[in-house]
C-alpha cells in the first residue's frame, strides 16, 4: 500500500535511474549509526520486488533498479557487507518516506540516512537526502499508521536458490517486465546467470523488428542493468541463435526462469537436455506484468513491442543540421518500399498542411512524348517499350528494370538528374507561395543520394509478405515481379538506421493516420522551437 504513493512521490523528483535498497526495519532514530545488514530472500521479499517494478511502471521516465546486493540467498554464507559499492548512475540524492517532523538539512534523520547511503554505494560528492511526503490514500491509514503488510498475503518461506540459472529474451529496451524477469533470476542465482538474448533469425517474426536495438545496445543494456543489481553473480551473456542455445547443452546450469508465454519453450529444454544426457532443470515460471497504459491496440503485458509502437511517429534521432539547406520550407523525404503505404500517409500529411511533392508522378511525366528525357530512354530500352500511341509503356519498362541492377541502373542515370532538377524547382515554387512544410515523397531517396536535399527523412515499413500482398493486389503482377521489385529497394532495416521518424501501415486506417498526425504535430512542435 505505501510503494504507489512512494513512488509517486520519488517519480516527481527523479528525472532517470531510481535505485531502490531494501532494509527493512531501518532506524534513523536511534542514538547508533544504522549499517546495511542481510535481508533473507523470501518469498515476501520476491513478491515486493515485483510489484515494485509493476508499480513503477506508469512512471515510464523513470529506470527502477531494486539493489539486490544485500539479499541473502538461503545457506549463502553471508561476505562481510562492509565494501562500498559502484554503481553505474551515482546516485546524487538520497530519499527516503521516513517520518519525521522537521525536513531541514541539519536534522539528524537526513544526516544519518547521508551516511547510510554513503557506506553502502558510492555516490557523487554533496550526496544530499530528501525526506519525501508521499500521499497515502487516507483509507489506507488506520489510526494514523500506514500498514507495512503487502496486499495479498505472502509467506515469508525462503526462496529455493541454485548455483547456475538459465534466462532468455529479446531483451528490447529493458522495461519493469524485464527487470522482474531478471530480478528473480538473479535472485534464485547464487553462483552464475547465463543470458541468452535472441538475435538475427529469432527476430524475424517480431513486431516492428526494424526497430528492435542492435544486438551489442541490448546486451551492453543488459549488463549495465545486472552488475548493478547483483555484482556478486558472474554473468554470461550469450546470443541465441535458435531457441536453445546452451540451455541444453550446459551440464552446471540448474535451474531455468521463464513467463507463462514461456513456459513452453522450458519445458522443451528439458526434453532436449534428456535427450542429451543432461539433468532436467527446475523450471521457474513468473507472472507477466500487466501493462497499466497499454492502448487499444496493445498488449495487456509490459512488452517491448508496445515500446517499440510508441516509437512510431516520434523523433528517432536528432534532425540533420545543414547549413546549405535553406530552413524553409522544412523538406521532409517520405521514402519506404513498394507497398509500404507511403501514399497513403502522404496524402494524410497533406491533408494536415504539407504540400505533397510526388516524385513517381514527375517521372512518369519526364519520359512522355516530348519530356525531357523521352527520347533518352526509348534509345537506352529499345523501340519495343513503345505503345502503339508512342508513349512509354511502364509495365514493359518496369520488367525490364526490376530484377536487372545494370538495366536499373541505366534507367535511373537517365532520370535521376532531371527528376532532381525538376524536383528542386517545385520545391522553389512552394517556397515562394510561402509552403512551410514540403513532403518530398521518393521511393528511392536514399539509394539515389538524395538524402542532402532534405531536413529529415521519414520511412514507411511494412512486413515483406504484407508488401507483397498488397502489390499483387494493387499492381496485378505476378509474386516474382513483386519480389523482384522489392529487391531493386533498400530493405526496411536499412532505410529505418537512416531514419529520423518512422511509420508503420500495418493495422487499420486509423491507427496510421494516428501515427501521421503524431508525427506531424511534434513536427510542428520542433519547428516552433527552432
Ligand atoms: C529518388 C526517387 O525516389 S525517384 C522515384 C522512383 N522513380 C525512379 O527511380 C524512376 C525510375 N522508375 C520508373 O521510371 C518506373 O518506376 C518504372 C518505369 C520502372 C515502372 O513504372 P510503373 O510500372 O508505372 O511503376 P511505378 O513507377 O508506379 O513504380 C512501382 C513501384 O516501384 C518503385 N520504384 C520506382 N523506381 C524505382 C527504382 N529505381 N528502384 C526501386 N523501386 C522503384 C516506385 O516507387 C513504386 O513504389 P510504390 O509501389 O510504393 O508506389
Amino acid at each position: 500500500l505505501r510503494l504507489v504513493p512512494i513512488l509517486a512521490s520519488a517519480s516527481r523528483l527523479v528525472q532517470d535511474t531510481l535505485y531502490v535498497h531494501l532494509q527493512p526495519g531501518l532506524s534513523l532514530t536511534g542514538s547508533t549509526q544504522p549499517r546495511s545488514t542481510y535481508v533473507p530472500a523470501t518469498s515476501e521479499v520476491y513478491t515486493l520486488i515485483s510489484k515494485l517494478y509493476a508499480d513503477a511502471d506508469v512512471h515510464s521516465h523513470l529506470d527502477v533498479r531494486v539493489l539486490l546486493t544485500n539479499i541473502l540467498n538461503q545457506g549463502a554464507t553471508p561476505p562481510a557487507l562492509g565494501s562500498v559499492q559502484n554503481l553505474s548512475q551515482p546516485p546524487e540524492v538520497v530519499l527516503t518516506d521516513f517520518e519525521t517532523g522537521d525536513g531541514g538539512q541539519s536534522n539528524p534523520v537526513k544526516q544519518r540516512l547521508e551516511r547510510y547511503a554513503t557506506s553502502c554505494y558510492s555516490c557523487r560528492p554533496n550526496l544530499i537526502s530528501v525526506l519525501l511526503y508521499p500521499e497515502y490514500e487516507l483509507e489506507a491509514v488506520v489510526d494514523g499508521e500506514v500498514p507495512l503488510q503487502p496486499e495479498t498475503s505472502v509467506t515469508e518461506e525462503p526462496l529455493q536458490s541454485y548455483s547456475d540459472v538459465v534466462v532468455g529474451g529479446t531483451f528490447d529496451r529493458l522495461h519493469n517486465g524485464h527487470k522482474i524477469l531478471l530480478s528473480v533470476s538473479c535472485l534464485l542465482a547464487e553462483k552464475r546467470l547465463l543470458v541468452g538474448v535472441s538475435d538475427k533469425d529469432l527476430l524475424e517474426s517480431k513486431v516492428l523488428k526494424e526497430l528492435i536495438l542492435p544486438y551489442e545496445q541490448r546486451m551492453t543494456q543488459l549488463s549495465e542493468f545486472l552488475v548493478d543489481v547483483k555484482p556478486s553473480l558472474q554473468y554470461e551473456i550469450v546470443p541465441l541463435l535458435d531457441r536453445f542455445g546452451p540451455s541444453i547443452t550446459d551440464p552446471h546450469l540448474k535451474c531455468i526462469v521463464v513467463s507463462e508465454e514461456t513456459l513452453k519453450g522450458g519445458l522443451a529444454v528439458n526434453r532436449k537436455r534428456m535427450e542429451n544426457g543432461l539433468a532436467e532443470l527446475s523450471v521457474h515460471e513468473i507472472l507477466l506484468a500487466r501493462d497499466a497504459q497499454h492502448g487499444k491496440n496493445e498488449e495487456e503485458k509490459i512488452s517491448s513491442s508496445s515500446l517499440r509502437r510508441r516509437l512510431l511517429g516520434t523523433l528517432l534521432r536528432p534532425p540533420r543540421k545543414d547549413s546549405s539547406l535553406p530552413p524553409f520550407p522544412y523538406i521532409i523525404g517520405l521514402t519506404g518500399g513498394s507497398g509500404s503505404g507511403k501514399s497513403s500517409i502522404a496524402q494524410h500529411l497533406a491533408q494536415l498542411g504539407a504540400f505533397h511533392l510526388d516524385v513517381d508522378a514527375l517521372g512518369h511525366n519526364i519520359y512522355a512524348p516530348g519530356g525531357p528525357v523521352y527520347h533518352q530512354v526509348v534509345e537506352a530500352f529499345g523501340g519495343d517499350i513503345l505503345k502503339e500511341d508512342g508513349t512509354i509503356d511502364r509495365a514493359v519498362l518496369g520488367a525490364k528494370v526490376f530484377g536487372d541492377q545494370g538495366q536499373l541502373k541505366r534507367l535511373t542515370d537517365i532520370m535521376w538528374p532531371v527528376m532532381a532538377q525538376m524536383a528542386k524547382e517545385k520545391i522553389k515554387e512552394a517556397a515562394a507561395q510561402g509552403v512551410a512544410v514540403c513532403v518530398l515523397d521518393a521511393a528511392v531517396l536514399l539509394k539515389a543520394g538524395w538524402a542532402d536535399m532534405v531536413h529529415e527523412i521519414w520511412t514507411t515499413i511494412v512486413p515483406e509478405e504484407e508488401a507483397i500482398r498488397r502489390i499483387l493486389v494493387r499492381d496485378g503482377i505476378s509474386e516474382e515481379a513483386a519480389r523482384r521489385r522489392l529487391q531493386s529497394q533498400m530493405p526496411s532495416s536499412q532505410l529505418v538506421k537512416h531514419s529520423h521518424v518512422v511509420l508503420c501501415t500495418m493495422w487499420e486506417l486509423e491507427d496510421t493516420y494516428g501515427q501521421a498526425e503524431k508525427a506531424w504535430s511534434l513536427l510542428q512542435k520542433r519547428l516552433k522551437e527552432e
